[in-house]
């Protein structure tokens, strides 16, 4: 943290989305940036080299959820775990795997063969989640639906990413991890900060220990995932907690 604020024109600053910047809802369609967080972040991108958020959300959607977010100055958003970014109101990404909506084909019906209630399926193009959530067994859905997705992932050459009540079925090949150490290279970071919650976000947090740089990795707590925490130099109490850190970071660093 000390490398940030003594030489914040160095720092990249990386933030997962939903559990991080956005409250855990039971619908992930009413998910909605904490009120705070696009103020603090344009506090941040005024005086860091770059803000970044990397999610599991496609970037249009962070942003749909996240208003005020477009105006954070220099933000980008890298979606889809990084295969999708958008920068300056413009989107980029590969072609949609073909395999995606071969298997949300399959979906229904494999969904019904096992019997599973209160199961939603949330269509991203670019990948397929199955969320558990809303069923009322929520643990016990996951763990029945974990083998199945994982057969039904692999022959459709995608790969299962499991998260807070949700097993999303994506294509191989990116990681918040990669995403992110591409993103400092890119931007020749000197220090590096990265928020997150989930599992997803270890991999993001490996690659601030892989860079070499003065990096500090944060845990957006919560009582559902606690291998975050345990791997975490700093652990705060959910996106309230983030949103009081960022504040505090900004504060620590002054005027721009
Ligand atoms: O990488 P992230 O920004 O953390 O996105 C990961 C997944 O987040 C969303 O699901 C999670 O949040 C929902 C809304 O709070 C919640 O209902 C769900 O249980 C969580 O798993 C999103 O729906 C997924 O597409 C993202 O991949």
């Amino acid at each position: 943290m000390e490398a940030i604020v003594n030489d914040p024109a160095g720092a990249v600053i990386g933030l997962d989305f939903d559990g991080t910047l956005s409250p855990i809802v039971p619908d992930p369609a009413q998910a909605v940036i904490h009120p705070k967080a696009p103020g603090v972040l344009a506090e941040l991108g005024a005086r860091v080299r770059a803000v970044a958020i990397v999610t599991g959300r496609p970037a249009a959607t962070a942003l749909e959820l996240g208003p005020g977010l477009a105006d954070v100055p220099g933000l980008v958003v890298l979606g889809h775990y990084g295969f999708e970014r958008w920068e300056d109101g413009r989107i980029s990404a590969p072609p949609p795997p073909p395999g995606v909506p071969r298997a949300k084909a399959e979906l229904p019906l494999l969904l019904e063969s096992l019997g599973v209630r209160g199961v939603s399926i949330e269509d991203k193009r670019r990948a397929v989640a199955v969320h558990t959530r809303r069923s009322p067994d929520p643990e016990g859905t996951l763990e029945a639906l974990r083998e199945p997705l994982a057969k039904l992932a692999g022959e459709h050459g995608l790969v299962v990413e499991p998260g807070r009540m949700v097993l999303e079925l994506r294509p191989p090949g990116m990681d918040k991890g990669q995403a992110l150490s591409l993103f400092l290279a890119e931007r020749s970071a000197r220090s590096v900060m990265f928020v997150g919650d989930d599992l997803g976000d270890l991999a993001a947090f490996e690659a601030v220990r892989a860079s070499g740089l003065p990096g500090v990795t944060v845990c957006s707590g919560s009582a559902e995932v606690t291998a975050l925490a345990e791997r975490a130099d700093i652990v705060v109490d959910g996106p309230d907690g983030v949103v009081a850190l960022l504040e505090e970071l900004v504060s620590a660093i002054g005027g721009t």
